[in-house]
């Protein structure tokens, strides 16, 4: 498949000259850790948002695989919309917007991303059809490729078993969303994987402008690991009376410097995905300090996923 981005449609915008923080961390940004060639599974919105940031920052050629034609497109069309509106807001000039989309090969041929130097996986979380990928990587990849998983929660080790014969390669770089504009990234170690792998990632996303912290693979990481039981428990305090809603998110807010209260957040990241992660870390760890509050239970039930279902803490 050879979708290609017009960026010529773009408007044309003078040369501006003060770039945005972003754009001079691009033109800090040389040692990529000896990756030439960047390869992402999965063209959705974490996806897309690393093969935008590489391109941009890193400025690597990105090879785009993923198996649905139609996610291919629609992941074209907001390239092409964010591009025209970084330009359009100065960010950088259409010089750079060009140089981006031509860095980016959308692909639906799983071969094309065996010449990759630094492979990223960010297909749904689905323990199945990650190992199943990571098994293929391990034999079609090259012998010195680092294979990373974007995943939010599944083990790093189970998915490095899955890897046979490349299981020290394997890593996760777990980027956060949005990821143009969230600086953090998780670097986890499965039990199998080498220090010159965590090595290389971490300079490979310090070479896209991120800001790497070092955990190992326990339920739910590190940021996880503390912001999801947060949330849980502003949601026991909801459900148990001790505040309303909004008293909740305003102190959160504005008495301990929270960009937004935890329930409103727990509506932006989505009620169900917000279950899942507290399903994990409760599961695995067997500890009753991670149950799920039964309010976040039966809202996810209802289908009150927040944002995404236009009803959650908050009528979107
Ligand atoms: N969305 C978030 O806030 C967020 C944050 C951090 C991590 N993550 C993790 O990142 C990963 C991707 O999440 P997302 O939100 O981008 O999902 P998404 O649903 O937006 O995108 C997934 C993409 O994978 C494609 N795909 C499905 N099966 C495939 C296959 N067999 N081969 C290739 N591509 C395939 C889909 O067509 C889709 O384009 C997940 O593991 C998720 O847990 C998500």
């Amino acid at each position: 498949m050879s979708t290609r981005i017009v960026t010529s449609r773009l408007p044309s915008v003078p040369r501006i000259p003060g770039l945005c923080r972003f754009f001079s961390a691009a033109a800090r940004a040389q040692n990529t850790g000896g990756v030439k060639q960047l390869g992402v599974l999965g063209a959705g919105q974490m996806g897309l948002g690393i093969a935008f940031v590489a391109a941009l920052v890193s400025k690597v050629p990105v090879v785009l695989y993923d198996s649905s034609e139609a996610s291919i497109s629609k992941s074209l069309g907001f390239l092409e919309k964010l591009l025209q509106k970084d330009v359009a807001k100065g960010k950088y000039t259409q010089a750079v917007a060009d140089q981006v989309a031509k860095l980016i090969e959308p692909t639906m041929k799983f071969d094309s991303i065996f010449a990759s130097d630094f492979i990223i996986e960010a297909v749904p979380e689905i323990v199945s059809l990650k190992c199943e990928i990571f098994g293929k990587l391990a034999a079609g990849a090259k012998r010195d490729t680092i294979l990373s998983t974007n995943t939010s929660s599944i083990s790093i080790t189970k998915i490095a078993a899955a890897a046979k014969g490349a299981e020290d390669r394997v890593v996760s770089t777990h980027f956060m969303n949005p990821v143009p504009v969230q600086k953090g990234v998780e670097i986890i170690s499965g039990l199998q994987t080498s220090r010159e792998t965590v090595d290389r990632a971490i300079e490979f996303v310090k070479s896209m402008g991120k800001l790497p912290s070092v955990s190992t693979d326990n339920p739910g990481f590190i940021a996880n690991r503390i912001l999801i039981p947060y949330i849980n428990e502003a949601i026991i305090c909801l459900e148990t009376g001790v505040g309303q809603k909004e008293d909740i998110d305003n102190i959160m807010r504005h008495g301990c410097a929270m960009p937004m209260g935890p329930l409103a957040l727990a509506d932006f990241i989505g009620l169900d995905t917000c279950l899942a992660i507290m399903n994990v870390l409760y599961t695995q760890t067997g500890d009753s300090k991670y149950r799920p509050a039964v309010l976040l239970q039966k809202m996810v039930a209802a289908g009150w996923l927040g944002v995404k279902s236009k009803k959650g803490f908050y009528d979107y």
